[in-house]
């Protein structure tokens, strides 16, 4: 049997077992879970029961033809080292793992490799996964790796090249639109007495509707502006100041984070000797 295996049972790899069992994309059987804290690794058995459970991720990798590596960038480099020595090379890598490029991927694992990137916008059935494949994937695996994803809702491929400024946009931008939700409700609860949690289920309401308003009209973010600043009202007076300030912040946010993507990884110097 074609076994997919998924390594890191974290806030990735918990949503990606509960996306492709409640999807119906895999059952029990076809899944092998790894994770390295004993604590996730009984709470994975206890909410699937018929999940393989592997004890180590070699194990893992000797049972599995598709392994997902959902760790964090920086405990990639033990991963690999740990299970390509037990690999045939026909097995396909799909890893998670925010910069670290396919080039380095490859440096260590010459065969079948794909970057997938989700959001935990999908754990809600919302959202985009991002995925980039290596040169070596042949169609069939694409193919079956795009389907798990698509499992959990919308996938994009892109290329490598594309990919930091697109994970910036749909899987960081959670995160990013998190902050703005929680600044707008947090400003307006100081300026007005409103309480906090009054103005964070407003706001959530009213940027849902935004996204909506907008995907359903096809207007652009321009567009709505003109329609809800009436001249010489509300609305006007605080788009202006936002129009002085955001430029300037979003600029300084977008290249901090472009800048991480390039060490993330941290893969320099972390090369194994498999
Ligand atoms: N959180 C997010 O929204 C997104 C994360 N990613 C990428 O997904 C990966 C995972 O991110 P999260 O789930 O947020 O991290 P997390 O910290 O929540 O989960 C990491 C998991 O890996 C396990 N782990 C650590 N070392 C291990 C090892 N040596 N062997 C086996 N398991 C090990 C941990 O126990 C934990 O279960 C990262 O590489 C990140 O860049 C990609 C897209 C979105
Ligand atoms: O913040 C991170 O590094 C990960 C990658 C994309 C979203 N979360």
């Amino acid at each position: 049997m074609d076994r997919v295996g998924l390594i890191g049972y974290g806030h990735m790899g918990s949503m990606l077992v509960n996306g492709f069992l409640t999807s119906g994309i895999l059952s029990t059987d076809e899944l092998v879970v790894a994770t390295k804290s004993l604590e996730s690794r009984n709470a994975c058995a206890a909410a699937w029961p018929g999940v393989g459970i592997a004890r180590t991720n070699a194990e893992l990798a000797r049972q599995c033809r598709t392994i997902i590596i959902a760790v964090r960038p920086q405990e990639m480099a033990t991963v690999l080292n740990e299970i390509l020595p037990v690999m045939d090379g026909d097995e396909h890598i799909v890893s998670l793992a925010a910069g670290i490029s396919l080039k380095d991927l490859e440096s260590v694992f010459p065969g079948s490799l794909t970057r997938a990137i989700p959001t935990i916008t999908s754990t809600v059935g919302q959202g985009t996964t991002l995925v980039c494949h290596g040169r070596q994937v042949d169609i069939n695996s694409a193919l079956r790796v795009e389907g798990l994803f698509s499992s959990l809702g919308n996938v994009v491929l892109v290329s490598e090249e594309e990919l930091p400024a697109a994970m910036l946009l749909s899987s960081c931008g959670p995160g990013l639109l998190a902050v703005i939700i929680d600044e707008l409700a947090g400003a307006t609860a100081r300026a007005s007495g409103l309480p906090k949690d009054r103005a964070i289920g407003l706001t959530m309401e009213m940027v849902a509707a935004t996204a909506a308003y907008l995907r359903e009209t096809g207007r652009r973010p321009g567009e709505m502006i003109e329609e809800v600043a009436t001249g010489g009202g509300v609305t006007e007076a605080g788009v202006r100041k936002l129009r002085e300030r955001l430029p300037g912040v979003f600029d300084e946010t977008i290249i901090s984070m472009l800048e991480r993507c390039n060490t993330v990884g941290a893969w320099s110097g972390r090369r194994t000797d498999f």
